[in-house]
């Protein structure tokens, strides 16, 4: 395990690592759950009478999201009801300068770590350590925290440089987010464990079949990655829509891995019975899996029969994970597949992780309550890695003593 918010020292300058990236229209960053996540962490070691130094990165360099964090400043003061200071300068004079000018209970967020040239190429925490963003920035503070749990499968130099050169703690949201997302593969449970796997890319469904393939009982298919298992299994589905480039390149990729899949676990696997489709008067549609006889049409959501199957197999879970939506449930037609799933859950008291950034947004857009599930993940690529057993720099960085 790691050290955590309990074991710091009092009266310290934490220099704390925040995932505040987020989606950008037109220029505006938008508010969403990771800025009222990560507030839990800064409110406490405010409150507590550290001096609180802030990082986070925000898109990448070439992208329409690679902004400044000015913005995220203005955003995480809402959420925490203190002032957040911010200076354009990620470990040059000016970040030095408001760091060493800090008072007791005070943040300051610095600029996007990613405009800085030594925080992203993908090496060795030794490295990252070495670098002088690591170095300058680690003599103006006492210790270090992580709470990016969703960046931490990034080999960064904010991620695990630090954990070399200062005591290393981890923020509440790596804890929360570490403890349920590593619970499918750490936790024995005495009941049915259900996987709810949907999304767009096939190698999730499949890297995460072939990883817990053991723990899980039924995996409940939909979304693309469902009907190229319905493909392989011998329907006529999988039909991209213009501009849309979801099964081909899918199809040639895996076929050959899916249909051993399904060869190898067929009992474990549950997959749509209908589809729905939009209709010639722009309605919903739907159709059974049986009746369909010609690749002629995208399907975009699994039929309402699929979700009563699905449904009392949730009910009878004691634990249910999800990765991916079922449909796409940004179109309110074609959401009845992913909302279905999802109200099943909330209704029961079983264990759950509900992750994957596209999905658990579905959450709050129907109006569901984050409380009625064990876990809401804001995690994407590290909730994934999680559930394949793959390591997380950033968390064996701060694991190391
Ligand atoms: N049949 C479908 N047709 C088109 N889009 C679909 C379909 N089924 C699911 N989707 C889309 O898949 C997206 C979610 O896929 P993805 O695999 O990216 O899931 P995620 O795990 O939530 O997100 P991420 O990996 O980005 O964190 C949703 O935005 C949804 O609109
Ligand atoms: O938003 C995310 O999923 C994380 O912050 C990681 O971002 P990245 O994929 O740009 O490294």
């Amino acid at each position: 395990m790691f050290k955590t918010l309990d074991d710091l020292d009092p009266e310290q300058r934490v220099l704390v690592r925040l995932d505040l990236n987020s989606p950008v229209e037109d220029g505006d960053v938008q508010d969403n759950r990771r800025f009222d996540r990560h507030a839990e962490t800064v409110r406490e070691l405010a409150e507590a009478g550290h001096r609180v130094v802030l990082m986070a990165h925000q898109g990448r360099p070439g992208g329409d999201d690679f902004v400044s964090l000015e913005q995220h400043a203005d955003i995480l003061a809402s959420h925490i009801d203190r002032d957040v200071g911010f200076v354009a300068d990620t470990y040059g004079d000016d970040a030095i300068a408001a760091i060493d000018a800090l008072d007791a209970g005070e943040v300051l967020l610095l600029e996007n770590t990613r405009m800085c040239d030594e925080e992203l190429p993908e090496e060795d925490p030794e490295v990252k350590a070495d670098t002088e963003f690591v170095q300058s920035l680690a003599e103006h503070v006492d210790a270090y925290v992580n709470d990016a749990y969703s960046a931490a499968h990034r080999s960064h130099a904010s991620l695990v440089g630090f954990p070399l050169v200062l005591p290393a703690y981890a923020g509440r949201v790596m804890q929360t987010e570490y403890e349920a997302n590593s619970a499918i593969a750490t936790r024995e449970f005495d009941g049915q464990v259900t996987m709810v796997v949907g999304g767009t890319k096939a190698t999730d469904v499949i890297d995460v079949m072939n990883n817990l393939g053991e723990k899980v009982d039924q995996f409940l298919l939909g979304g693309i990655a469902g009907e190229l298992f319905l493909r392989a299994a011998g329907n006529d589905v999988g039909f991209d829509l213009e501009g849309m480039d979801f099964f081909d390149d899918q199809w040639e990729e895996n076929r050959e891995t899916i249909e051993s899949l399904l060869d190898e676990r067929g009992d474990q696997i549950k997959l749509a019975v209908d589809l729905a489709y939009e209709d010639e008067t722009d309605d919903r549609g739907e159709i059974a899996v049986a009746n369909i006889t010609e690749k002629d049409r995208a399907y975009l959501d699994v039929g309402s029969m699929t979700v009563d199957e699905y449904d009392p197999i949730i009910r009878d879970s004691e634990a249910v994970f999800v990765k991916g939506a079922l449909g796409l449930f940004e179109d309110e037609r074609f959401a009845v597949g992913t909302t279905g799933v999802l109200r099943a859950i909330a209704e029961t008291d079983c264990f759950s992780v509900v992750g994957g950034g596209d999905t658990s947004r579905a959450i709050e857009m129907y109006g569901m309550d984050e409380d009625d599930f064990g876990h809401v993940s804001i995690a994407g690529g590290a909730y994934i890695r999680a559930l394949t057993g793959a390591p997380l720099a950033g968390v064996e960085a701060l694991q190391q003593d």
